[in-house]
């Protein structure tokens, strides 16, 4: 980040959204609508997806790839890079990047993993301050047509900082997430692309073999689709998404895609293996597990602003202390609120983590000092929050 940008309050004065489709252009139109501070250059291949996003006013020029202002904008003012393309056009711009000398902050928003770390580590000029990202949040609608500014309200939006990250870099890409009014939840690199294959990728798979079954049995005046109630449309509606797009998520998360289908499988199986053996007992069970679980899905988010709590702790000559921290607040489901870094000496800071009433913070004490922090925690009354702020 710049002097200049630390005036403005902005975390990012200039910041390039590469893919202007449904999450690139909602990121456009969010950040013009809270950060209009911000510069920001919209890159598509498609003429009309730059034309529709310069005519919502979401960004403040917009051209293809191979436009010589986009190399003017990441050789000049830009300060981060937001890939949101399909994940087959990332080596592309990985190379532009590196070709242009770009040292700046890249994030993305893709949903796996695979390609794009090793790509990145071995293109980027500034490889450190590559962290990766993916909002969780989007819908079956693709390209800039489906595009809403706040489709990231109240979602999660993945962050994978390690070791390397500079710590500014994480508080300044924490500041715009949470700025969007989304929540940070940081995890491991290495673990994203299992943890999404379960909660996103498999689900999608089993939504489109819900329709496949559906259609199979479907005839020509397809009556039995007017039978379908709420629940079958509850469960299908991701199905309508881009055949291209979830196609190359699949193959990218090939691995994990396949264990996680090899999984639901079996589940089925024991479903047809019960009601063969005509076991109702482990029929009910099965049923009841899975109501249990979805009833304790955590519902909305409603950020708090009634119970914070201050968490401080010295950083003193170790590297990758915001990362190691805020994965482990994600993991017992502690929600950052804001990050501040407060540099005391050459070396020597202290990381000031504002965090809401949720998630399990006996745990997050004691694997911070299982992990070797030193950590002293103190409620902040609302007032408080506003002064520090
Ligand atoms: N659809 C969803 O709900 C979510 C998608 N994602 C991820 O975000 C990324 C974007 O997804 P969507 O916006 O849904 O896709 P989309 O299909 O709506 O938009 C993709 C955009 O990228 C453009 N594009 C394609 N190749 C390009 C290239 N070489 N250079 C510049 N632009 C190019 C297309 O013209 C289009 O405007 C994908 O990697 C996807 O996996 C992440 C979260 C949610
Ligand atoms: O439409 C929905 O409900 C989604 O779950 C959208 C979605 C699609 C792909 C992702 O990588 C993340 C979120």
């Amino acid at each position: 980040m710049t002097d200049e940008a630390t005036q403005t309050g902005a975390p990012f004065q200039a910041i390039a959204v590469v893919g202007l489709g449904l999450i690139g252009a909602s990121l456009a139109g969010a950040l013009c609508e809270k950060m209009p501070d911000a510069v920001v250059f919209g890159v598509d291949t498609d003429d009309a997806a730059c034309n529709a996003a310069l005519e919502r006013g979401w960004v403040s020029a917009a051209a293809g790839p191979d436009h010589p202002a986009f190399r003017e904008f990441i050789e000049g003012p830009c300060d981060l890079v937001v890939i949101a393309t399909p994940v087959a056009a990332v080596d592309d711009y990985l190379a532009r990047l590196r070709d242009w000398g770009y040292t700046g902050v890249v994030t993305d928003t893709i949903s796996t993993k695979g390609h794009i770390l090793a790509a990145a580590a071995e293109m980027l000029p500034a490889p450190e301050r590559y962290v990766p990202g993916h909002p969780m949040a989007g819908s079956e609608q693709s390209g800039i047509a489906g595009a809403r500014s706040d489709l990231f309200e109240g979602a999660n939006w993945i962050l994978c900082p390690d070791e390397a990250t500079v710590p500014e870099d994480f508080q300044h890409l924490h500041e715009l997430v949470t700025g969007l009014e989304a929540r940070v939840v940081s995890l491991h690199r290495e673990e994203h692309d299992r943890a999404v294959a379960i909660v996103s990728h498999v689900p999608h798979m089993v939504a489109s073999s819900l329709m496949q079954l559906a259609s199979a049995h479907a005839d020509d005046s397809r009556s039995i689709m007017r039978l379908a109630a709420g629940g079958f449309k509850d469960t299908t509606r991701i199905a309508a998404g881009s055949p291209k797009l979830w196609c190359g998520i699949a193959f990218d998360n090939a691995e994990a895609l396949r264990d996680g289908l090899d999984e639901m499988a079996g589940i089925l199986g024991s479903f047809s293996e019960a009601l063969a053996a005509g076991d109702r007992e482990t029929f009910t069970r099965l049923l009841a597990e899975a109501a249990d679980a979805r009833r304790a899905l955590p519902a909305a988010w409603v950020p708090s602003t009634e119970k914070l709590l201050e968490v401080r702790i010295p950083m003193v000559n170790r590297t990758g202390v915001v990362a190691e921290v805020c994965t482990i607040a994600s993991s017992v489901g502690c929600n950052i609120q804001s990050i501040d870094i407060d540099h005391i000496s050459e070396g020597n800071a202290v990381l000031s983590l504002i965090l809401t009433d949720e998630g399990d913070i006996g745990q997050l004490s004691i694997q911070l000092i299982t992990a070797g922090f030193s950590v002293s925690f103190s409620p902040l009354m609302p007032k408080e929050y506003a002064h520090v702020e």
